[in-house]
Order: structure tokens, then C-alpha cells, then sequence
């Protein structure tokens, strides 16, 4: 076949699908020639010819195909099988969702990205399973016909552990069923603290709820044997290969193709969540999961929310936690009284500007050096912009901050499309409401050609009684039962059973937790043998800071909260960590240009804020530790108190 055959029937083919899609996209690309915009002066790029395959120039049929000409045109719809989805109705009825199509993109012609294994686990491979931990009750019979979750004890097959986070461990499972590769993630004490336990009752919640081909799926949940002593829970995922920040790690030669497939998927996600009114509020790399073949999902939803209009801002954010160097502005000294999903979309900006260079935009080591790294880029905001913040020290910080110029991104990222760095420059709008929405990004020109908002499903806001939990305290029975019933959603028939006998179904179910448990147990106690493997603890971030005695920095160590750090440098004078954590604005250690009186005011306001997340987390990654925000008004009022010790 010669080339130009070939080219038109790609041509045809993508004609053909853009046409069908174009009356209900704002992105209708009809000839596929969309050259660049060359009407911005700053984004004068000589290379800017996107899908300009109208005109082949005699370029061969196989070199289009492993073109990034071959990578648009071969994203198409792949169908999985459809999901089930339930939700508490008004009056706490069960209501059965309407089923979703689980639509997802087809990356097949994209290059592979290298995937490195987030963990070395074994130096060498672990001794197999004794046959003690295998399963061996002996499936039919009587019991497991009327117990239909009987079976899950011998379904999964846990081969090993790939990776650890302060809330469980992960292991690698097969679906005995199905064959099917899965990743299981056991949580140990759920209850231990009721703040965690309540953490994980919104994650499960929420990834019930949220399913979208861009969003981490949970598969099960195993049950476990006693609805009221149960402590530990595992979680079935579907499994993935790597995350992010692995990949932007391992591939230096990532493509503009694949910036942009990622971000698509990225904002396509992010739409949905934020069509059910839910804010991420901790989106960076480690966050985002992804595989070989570009496929991205967000997970981890532990600190997300669901924004009811009638909740107040300040309640609902007093236990904010987000790790800095993605963290919008307005959460940087807590500026603006009502955020808004634009905190996500900064967050996403952050991300891709990492994609685009290999390394963090704003690796900010206090909440100070955080602002002066985004204005250092994007310039001092607006007097408009400044006068909408209401913490009164960030704005005095910012107003006295001198005026920087933007640095154009053209010039901070000279390689990149100049179409994504249009995109880019929206994203990281310092004012959350020059932010575009999801959805609006979608719809960037950066974006013609691929978006498709046949594939970029909406969903109906999540129901307030899944939530309201949120709004009294619970006890940590409270949470028991909230889980227990969660996990029920993934066992119908005693889902059933429960909700016709209620609180009466307290016997033992038959369960495969206890194979489970001995499997994770031999695993873990190969797991990293040989290499430092330092158990992680988990942060206790939205507990009020008296309910926990602060743990101590036993090795002299410093904690990677920010705020102690910050307040170690208010006390005494500052040395050089490295890290540079104690060096405000960087220029500490020389004594020149010391950091005004807002910049340390700030520091303090931070350094307040984050004494409520006790938490000890081990040096993961030095700088980019999360740090808690509390509300204006308790910044304020300790942050007062403190200045008095201080000064
Ligand atoms: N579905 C999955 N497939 C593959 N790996 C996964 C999956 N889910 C989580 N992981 C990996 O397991 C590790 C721990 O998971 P995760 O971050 O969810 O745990 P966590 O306890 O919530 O962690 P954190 O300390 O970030 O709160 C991470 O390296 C993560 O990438």
C-alpha cells in the first residue's frame, strides 16, 4: 500500500470520528491541520504544526504511523464491561446508579514509557508460600452456595509486596477467577485512630463512587469474619504499574505526544470529580498512577472532600493537608476564605510542568519560599488579585514583595509545544478564578484533535447522606460500622441480609481474611530484606494537636513538617540542613536581604498550622513533605500568641 493511500485512509478513518464528535465538541478539528497560534508574540515557535498530515510531503505511510500523526489518530474507544454502581438515596434508601459505560482511550500506538518497579522488594525472591499459607478448603458444598463471598478466601493469590504507604501495605495478587493481576492494599489497625479510620471510610466512599477509566478502581473488599471486632481491612485495586513521578523520573524522552495524553486524561479525570463535587486537594506525581502503556489514574483520595454549599469553608478545611510544591496559592498562608475546585487545577498546571521538564515547578521549602518560587515565574499577581486575599499577612507579604515581572514560559520551557504552554499558563493562574474549570481546559486548543466530550463524562453530584458522617463526631465503633457497611456494598447478598436484619447480623462470616493476613505476614517478612525498610507511620493530620502527644524527633532529626522547621528558624539562627528548610527565602544564610517582618509572620502562621499534624512521617522526600493549613481565624489567633513568645 502506498503511503498516501495510507495517509488518506487514516485521514478517512479520523474524518470520520472527529465528524461524529465534533457537533458536540468545542474542539471540532475538521480538516486536521491546526497549525500553531502564532498571534501570541510570546509563544514564537518555529515548529508548531499539530496534525498537519493534510499535507504528507512525501513522508512514507510508516514513518506517519510512528508519527505522533499515528498516536492521534489511534486513540479510540475500547469497551469494558459496564460497572454497577449504588448510592444512599434520600431516606437512606439503596438506589442503584445508572450503569456507566466504562469508556476509556486507547493508547496502543503511543511509545511504551519504562515502568521501574517503585520498590526493589526482594534481593532475592522470596521463599515460595508454605502450603500451610495456600488455600485449601475445598470449593461447592452447601456453605459456599449460601455464603457466595466463601469463594474470595481462595480467590486471591498474593505474590508480592510492591509498596508501602503510611496507611498499608500493597501487595501484588492474582484474581484467581479472573487471572486477572490485582493489587491489594492491606490496612492494619484501621480503628487505631478514628481520624484515620474515618480517612479511609472517605477513600473507600468515594472510589465506590467516582468510576471513571482515569480514577484508580476498586475491585473488593474483602469482608471481614466479624462485622464488630474487625481491625484490619484489605482493599482489592485493579493494578497498576508505576505512578508518576516514577515515570517522569525514569523517562527523559517522554514526548509531546505523551504530555499531552497524560494531561488529557489528567483534566478528564479531574472533570469527573469535579462534576460530583469533589475536590482531590492532594494531587501530585506519587498520586497519580500509571502504566507502561500511558495509561494515568488518579488515586489516593484520603484527603479529599465533598463540597456541600451549605458546609462553611472553615470547618470543612480545618484539616487541610497537601503537600506544598502542589499546593495552589491561595492555600499558601490560607488567602482566599472559600476555595474552590481551582486548587486541583493548579495542582494538575504543577504536574505537567514537571512532565515538560523532569523536575518540580515549585519545589518550595516553606510556605514563603513556596510564594516567591510562583512569582519568581509568574510574576508579583495583580493589586486586584492581591486585594481578594483575606489573610491579612499574605496579602501585606505579597503587596511588600518587590514587583517581579512574569518570566515568559516560553522561556522557562523552550522545548515545549507552545499550545501547551498556553494551557500551562492558564492552569497556573495565580488568581483561582482566572483558573479554567476542568472542563473549560478540556476544551483548550491544546487539546483539538483528541478531546472528544463524548468521552469526557460529567456525573451527578454525590449524594449529601454518603457524607454525612463528615458532620458529627464519630466514635470508633461509629466508623466500624460505617465501613463494615461500605464494604458490604461489595458482597450483595449480605448486603441484603444486613439491611433486612440490621443491627441483629452480628455472627461470624465465613472469610478468607485469615488466609489473607498470613500471606501478607510471610510476604512482609521478606519484604526488603537486607535494605532499610522503615516502617511508615501515619499522620494523624486532622486530629486537634492536644488529643496526641507530639512524638519525639528521636534521631535529632528534624521532621519534614514545615512547620517545625519553620519554627527551629524563628528560634534559633539558621544552619544549612541541605535542604535548605530552614532558609526561608534562600538567602538566610548569608545575612543578606533577611526576610521581612510578613515573611517571617507568615512562616509563623504556618509553622502554628502545621503543629497540628503530629504526625511523623520518615524522609521520603525531603522537601516535599506535606504540611497541615488550618483556618485564618486559628492561624491568627495562635499565630499572635506566638509572636508574642517570640519577639
Ligand atoms: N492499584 C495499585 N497498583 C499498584 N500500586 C499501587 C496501587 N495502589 C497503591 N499502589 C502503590 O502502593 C504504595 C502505597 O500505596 P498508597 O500510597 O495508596 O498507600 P497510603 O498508605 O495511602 O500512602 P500514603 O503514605 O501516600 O498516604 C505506593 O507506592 C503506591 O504507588
Amino acid at each position: 500500500m502506498g503511503s498516501g493511500t495510507l495517509v488518506d485512509g487514516v485521514r478517512r478513518w479520523f474524518q470520520r470520528r472527529t465528524s461524529s464528535s465534533s457537533s458536540s465538541t468545542s474542539n471540532s478539528n475538521s480538516n486536521f491541520s491546526s497549525n500553531s497560534d502564532s498571534s501570541d508574540p510570546n509563544l514564537n515557535y518555529p515548529n508548531l504544526h499539530k496534525f498537519d498530515y493534510v499535507d504528507n510531503g512525501g513522508v512514507s505511510g510508516d514513518q506517519l504511523l510512528s508519527s505522533d500523526l499515528r498516536a492521534q489518530s489511534s486513540i479510540a474507544h475500547k469497551r469494558k464491561p459496564l460497572r454497577k454502581q449504588t448510592q444512599l438515596g434520600e431516606g437512606g434508601i439503596l438506589e442503584q446508579l445508572p450503569e456507566e459505560e466504562d469508556d476509556d482511550l486507547d493508547y496502543s500506538a503511543l511509545k511504551l514509557i519504562k515502568v521501574p518497579k517503585r520498590i526493589n522488594h526482594f534481593r532475592n525472591p522470596p521463599p515460595p508460600l508454605p502450603s500451610a499459607l495456600m488455600d485449601s478448603h475445598k470449593k461447592g458444598g452447601l456453605e459456599t452456595e449460601f455464603f457466595t463471598e466463601y469463594g474470595e478466601a481462595s480467590r486471591y493469590q498474593v505474590q508480592e509486596i510492591i509498596g508501602k504507604g503510611s496507611y498499608g501495605v500493597v501487595g501484588s495478587a492474582v484474581d484467581t477467577h479472573t487471572d486477572e493481576k490485582v493489587a491489594i492494599k492491606k490496612i492494619n489497625d484501621v480503628f487505631e485512630h478514628v481520624s484515620d479510620a474515618t480517612r479511609i471510610l472517605r477513600e473507600i466512599k468515594l472510589l465506590r463512587l467516582l468510576r471513571h477509566p482515569d480514577i484508580v478502581e476498586i475491585k473488593h473488599i474483602m469482608l471481614p469474619p466479624s462485622r464488630r471486632e474487625f481491625r484490619d481491612i484489605y482493599v482489592v485495586f485493579e493494578l497498576m504499574e508505576s505512578d508518576l513521578h516514577q515515570v517522569i523520573k525514569a523517562n527523559d524522552d517522554l514526548t509531546p505526544e505523551h504530555h499531552q495524553f497524560f494531561l488529557y486524561q489528567l483534566l478528564r479525570g479531574l472533570k469527573y470529580i469535579h462534576t460530583a463535587n469533589v475536590f482531590h486537594r492532594d494531587l501530585k506525581p506519587k498520586n497519580i498512577l500509571a502504566n507502561a502503556d500511558c495509561k494515568l489514574k488518579i488515586c489516593d483520595f484520603g484527603l479529599a472532600r465533598v463540597s456541600f454549599n451549605d458546609a462553611p469553608s472553615a470547618i470543612f478545611w480545618t484539616d487541610y493537608v497537601a503537600t506544598r510544591w502542589y499546593r495552589a496559592p491561595e492555600l499558601c498562608g490560607s488567602f482566599f476564605s472559600k476555595y474552590t475546585p481551582a486548587i486541583d487545577i493548579w495542582s494538575i498546571g504543577c504536574i505537567f510542568a514537571e512532565m515538560l521538564t523532569g523536575k518540580p515547578l515549585f519545589p518550595g521549602k516553606n510556605v514563603v519560599h513556596q510564594l516567591d518560587l510562583m512569582t519568581d515565574v509568574l510574576g508579583t499577581p495583580s493589586s486586584e488579585s492581591i486585594a481578594r486575599i483575606r489573610n491579612e499577612k499574605a496579602r501585606r507579604y505579597l503587596s511588600n514583595m518587590r514587583r517581579k515581572q512574569p518570566v515568559p514560559l516560553t522561556q522557562k520551557f523552550p522545548n515545549a509545544d507552545p499550545l501547551a504552554l498556553r494551557l500551562l499558563q492558564r492552569l497556573l493562574a495565580f488568581d483561582p478564578k482566572d483558573r479554567p474549570t476542568a472542563e473549560e481546559a478540556l476544551a483548550d486548543p491544546y487539546f483539538q484533535g483528541l478531546a472528544n466530550v463524548d468521552r469526557e463524562p460529567s456525573t451527578q453530584p454525590i449524594s449529601k447522606l454518603e457524607f454525612e458522617f463528615e458532620r458529627r463526631k464519630l466514635t470508633k465503633d461509629d466508623v466500624r460500622e460505617l465501613i463494615y457497611r461500605e464494604i458490604l456494598e461489595y458482597h450483595p447478598q449480605m448486603l441484603q441480609e444486613y439491611l433486612r436484619s440490621g443491627e441483629q447480623t452480628s455472627f461470624m462470616y465465613p472469610s478468607g481474611v485469615d488466609r489473607f493476613k498470613r500471606q501478607f505476614a510471610h510476604l512482609e517478612e521478606h519484604y526488603g530484606k537486607g535494605e532499610r525498610s522503615t516502617p511508615l507511620q501515619r499522620q494523624h493530620a486532622s486530629l486537634p494537636r492536644e488529643r496526641i502527644p507530639a512524638p519525639k524527633d528521636e534521631a535529632g532529626q528534624h521532621n519534614d513538617l514545615e512547620g517545625r522547621n519553620v519554627a527551629t528558624s524563628l528560634q534559633s539562627p539558621p544552619k544549612s540542613q541541605g535542604d535548605g528548610s530552614e532558609n526561608a527565602n534562600g538567602n538566610e544564610q548569608n545575612g543578606q536581604n533577611k526576610p521581612n517582618y510578613s515573611a517571617r509572620s507568615l512562616l509563623k502562621s504556618a509553622s502554628i498550622s502545621a503543629s497540628k499534624c503530629i504526625g511523623v512521617k520518615p524522609r521520603k522526600d525531603l522537601e516535599e513533605e506535606p504540611i497541615s493549613e488550618t483556618n485564618d481565624e486559628a492561624v491568627d489567633g495562635v499565630s499572635h500568641k506566638m509572636s508574642a513568645l517570640h519577639t
